[in-house]
């Protein structure tokens, strides 16, 4: 078997209080690679548009908005690391206003580094890391952990009155023990690997890809006509521990991206985890048409084509703010109909 690779990601998605007329765009690509240096990654691709930058990572992904970050890392990296050093780095950073951070379901913890191999271990790391920030008082929010279905550990801080703009929901796709596996090692038909991704995202998406040797591929995505708009998706397809993950906050597409990625890898493990910070319920509202967040019919019914069977249903809010979770187990069986 090859050596281990630890695909399940850690993914940090923090929202800044920052002058309005300062901007995390504004910041170079020399910094943010220093700075992503020393969480035991490098930059190999970005993609740029007018709002928002992209940048493929040795380990998956960091995407940057005006006053937020989304960084997802796979592998040993230490990505709670960037915060601080942003913090001294950039002294017109005032504060953190929404903050999340998701272990993945390690399935080597031990091989993580320190910091990252036990809930303790995380929220010793994370209170370290916040109070380093300036006009904060997160403390007495820790503890507002969410254990997922698939075993990862999603932590939420938000600043209380602190008004941040409402968010899309994001969409997390995993997928685990991939019955073909093979295809994603290296081969001459690099075409043929290219197209199959590339029909996950058509036109108007305009995507940033990486062919890792001998396996592993990575992909970012963006769409032009809404700089909020984004997908990624990440490839570990060792026989063994493999794993691909797709995140994005554009649902529109998602039954048929779920239909076309499900034969694409054919996992027997799959969880979808729907994430609705403050937009509970109104963002929600156009894609339920009887407003009913509540009730997992309702999000059956979004995803009817592909007749998924719902094994778990979890809806959490974090200290009666609007941070609500679906996870669903789809069952494969189903899917293939
Ligand atoms: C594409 S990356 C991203 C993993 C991702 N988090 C996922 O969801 O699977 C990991 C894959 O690339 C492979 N790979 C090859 N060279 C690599 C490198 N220098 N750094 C990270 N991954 C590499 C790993 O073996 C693995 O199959």
């Amino acid at each position: 078997m090859s050596e281990f690779f630890e695909g399940r990601e850690k993914t940090l998605r923090v929202h800044f209080m920052m002058p309005i007329c300062r901007s995390l765009l504004d910041l170079s690509k020399e910094l943010w690679s220093e700075l992503l240096e020393q969480t035991g990654c490098t930059i190999i691709g970005e993609l740029h548009q007018h709002q928002v930058t992209a940048y493929l990572l040795s380990e998956s992904s960091l995407f940057i908005w005006r006053d937020h970050v989304i960084l997802k890392t796979c592998g040993t990296t230490a990505p709670l690391r960037i915060l601080p050093l942003l913090r001294r780095q950039i002294d017109w950073l005032e504060g953190v206003a929404r903050f999340s951070y998701t272990n993945g379901a390690f399935l080597r913890p031990h091989l993580q580094p320190p910091g990252y191999r036990s809930e303790e271990e995380v929220v010793l790391q994370i209170n370290n890391t916040l109070l380093g920030f300036r006009k904060q008082s997160f403390t007495e929010h820790l503890g507002s952990s969410v254990l997922l279905p698939d075993g990862s550990l999603e932590y939420i801080f938000l600043q209380p009155n602190i008004k941040t703009r409402r968010a899309r929901p994001i969409v997390e796709i995993k997928f685990s023990k991939l019955q073909v596996c093979g295809k994603f090692f290296s081969a001459p038909d690099v075409m043929a690997k290219e197209k199959m991704f590339s029909d996950l995202f058509k036109e108007p998406w305009r995507t940033d890809s990486f062919h890792f040797a001998p396996c592993g591929f990575s992909l970012n995505a963006l769409r032009p006509e809404i700089n909020e708009l984004y997908a990624t998706i990440h490839v570990t397809p060792e026989p063994g521990f493999s794993y691909v993950s797709f995140e994005t906050n554009y649902l529109e597409e998602l039954s048929s991206q779920i239909k076309k990625m499900w034969s694409l890898f054919c996992p027997e493990e799959a969880i979808i985890t729907f994430q609705f910070v403050d937009t509970f319920p109104c963002d929600f509202d156009q894609y339920d048409n009887d407003k009913n967040c509540d009730n997992p019919e309702s999000i059956k019914k979004h995803f009817s084509e592909l007749d998924f069977e719902l094994r778990h249903f979890k809806k959490c809010f974090v200290e009666n703010q609007k941070v609500v979770f679906y996870s669903i187990n789809l069952l494969p069986t189903n899917i293939h109909k």
